[in-house]
């Protein structure tokens, strides 16, 4: 029996029932196509026909379907994953989707696996991964937060996103000392405003065409922002991938000054707003990617010896569990050199061990560069 819809979705257009017989075409039409691609995606190596024909009349109890959750990689068939949780549900009602996926992003989180208890850890034990300032440009530790209550992106209405805002922009003007900041808008944010500062890696980029087929981006910009500080050295963004990307960045390498400041922010926040966790799957996202610690500490760095093999760079990083990025994120590439290096798993460890991976495997990085 279809599970029935709830009622935000009524609102936005998904039926009870059945799954449509459009989507259904949708599917079938998408699944051949990138069946014959030379697409790289998870989501084609775990999508096999068995399991789509298994998967493709299910509905979660918030009406989405399989092309909810597919739909951005059927459309990026250059896709590194290709799919997303259009609600909390789609874990569970997908889950032999996303389990495999997710035990290969996240390098061998099995579905009988289960994130461990949040452990900021012993803080003091991380100091600056570049001391001499010779390659680390600057480093950002950053995790993410869904709204307890609210569906992710793709199932929110317009009405939600202004009443979430309101709520995350009123709670972060309330942030003390050096977390103290204000809230800006997307909404009457100029231009010119707007791109300076995501030239300058602070915001969030428009027109992601992931989250755009993912059906993420409906409303753009109402409810979407950022806070930041004085020093945009703590900053918020609201609304984008996820509900909340909390962030701490500063320039130069010293992780352990940037780790403490997000770990002040996150606890202030949290003892604010509640925040939704799964018993499995740790603090929940829109992006499988994104589970569990939901943790990404990154350095901007320039090892050019290192770098003038990019597969190298790659294989290097690898070793030590990390992932290569270009100057300005993900999809991008490198300008001038620098490459954004993060730690790749976020789950089935703790905050800190997720930092430390980035730490010491930057460690081994630059070693390795000075060796060349
Ligand atoms: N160490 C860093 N120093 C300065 N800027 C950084 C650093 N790491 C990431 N950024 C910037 O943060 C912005 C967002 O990057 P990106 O979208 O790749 O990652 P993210 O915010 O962690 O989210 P996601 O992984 O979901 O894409 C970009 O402008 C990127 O250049
Ligand atoms: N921001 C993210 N969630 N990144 C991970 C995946 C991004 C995109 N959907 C892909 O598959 O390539």
């Amino acid at each position: 029996m279809a599970a029935a819809c709830h009622d935000c979705y009524r609102k936005c257009g998904k039926s009870a029932g059945g799954v449509d017989p459009n989507v259904l075409d949708k599917l079938e039409k998408g699944f051949a196509q990138l069946q014959t691609s030379n697409s790289k995606s998870l989501l084609k190596k775990y999508l096999t026909r068995p399991l789509f024909e298994e998967l493709k009349n299910k509905k979660t109890s918030f009406g989405s379907t399989l092309l909810d959750c597919i739909q951005s990689g059927l459309a990026n068939h250059d896709s590194g994953i290709g799919v997303y949780a259009p609600d909390a549900d789609a874990y569970t009602v997908f889950s032999k989707l996303f389990d495999p996926i997710i035990e290969d992003y996240h390098l061998g989180f099995t579905k009988n696996d289960k994130h461990p208890p949040s452990d900021f850890g012993d803080v003091k034990t991380l100091g600056n991964v570049d001391p001499g300032g010779k390659f680390v440009i600057s480093t950002r530790v950053r995790c993410g937060r869904s709204l307890e209550g609210y569906p992710f992106n793709p199932c929110l209405t317009e009405a939600q996103y202004k009443e979430m805002e309101k709520k995350v922009s009123t709670t972060l003007t309330e942030l003390t000392g050096e977390l103290k900041g204000r809230y800006y808008p997307l909404t009457g944010m100029t231009k010119k405003d707007q791109q300076q500062l995501i030239d300058d890696h602070f915001l969030f980029k428009e027109g992601d065409r992931f989250l755009q087929a993912a059906n993420a981006c409906r409303f753009w910009p109402t409810g979407r922002g950022i806070f930041h500080n004085d020093n945009k050295t703590f900053l918020v963004w609201c609304n984008e991938e996820d509900h909340l990307r909390i962030i701490s960045m500063q320039q130069g390498g010293d992780l352990g000054a940037i780790y403490r400041r997000l770990i002040e922010g996150v606890q202030s926040i949290e003892k604010r707003m509640k925040f939704s966790r799964h018993p499995r799957l740790g603090f929940l996202t829109f992006c499988p990617t994104n589970l569990g610690t939901t943790i990404r500490a990154s350095v901007h760095i320039q090892v050019p010896k290192l770098a003038s093999n990019y597969k190298k760079l790659e294989e290097v990083a690898g070793r030590y569990n990390l992932q290569v990025r270009g100057t300005r994120g993900e999809h991008t590439e490198a300008e001038g050199g620098i490459y954004d290096i993060s730690n790749k798993r976020r789950m089935g460890l703790t905050e800190y061990q997720a930092v430390k991976e980035m730490h010491d495997g930057i460690l081994e990085i630059i070693k390795h560069e000075s060796a060349a």
